[in-house]
């Protein structure tokens, strides 16, 4: 089973991603985007990488500003798994800026 990170492994890990604060209990990013559609188009994308990760984020849309949060539930915080849906999820946003 996934491991859990220490504070300072999570802080390392935030440096390597885009726009990402939190701590070993879960990590968020928000953007905002153009438009409502282009929001939508990017959590649709995070999707198709969600379901080939087996791995979701708690996601919170308003109008064109999209908030993702990663936490790995069955553990109850941050594991390598979340830093790489990040990971993919800067990818996919920085494709839509
Ligand atoms: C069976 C499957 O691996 C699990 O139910 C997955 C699906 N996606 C998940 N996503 C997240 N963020 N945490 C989980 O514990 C989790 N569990």
């Amino acid at each position: 089973m996934a491991e859990v990170l220490d504070a300072e492994a999570v802080r390392t890990e935030l440096a390597g991603l885009e726009g990402w604060t939190g701590d070993p209990a879960g990590i968020a990013r928000t953007v905002e985007l153009p438009a409502f559609r282009d929001a939508i188009g990017v959590v649709d994308r995070v999707a198709v990488v969600a379901d080939e990760l087996d791995h979701h984020p708690d996601i919170d849309i308003r109008w064109r500003t999209v908030t993702f949060r990663c936490a790995t539930h069955s553990v109850g915080g941050v594991t390598r798994r979340d830093v790489e849906l990040a990971r993919r999820i800067d990818e996919i946003v920085r494709g839509a800026a």
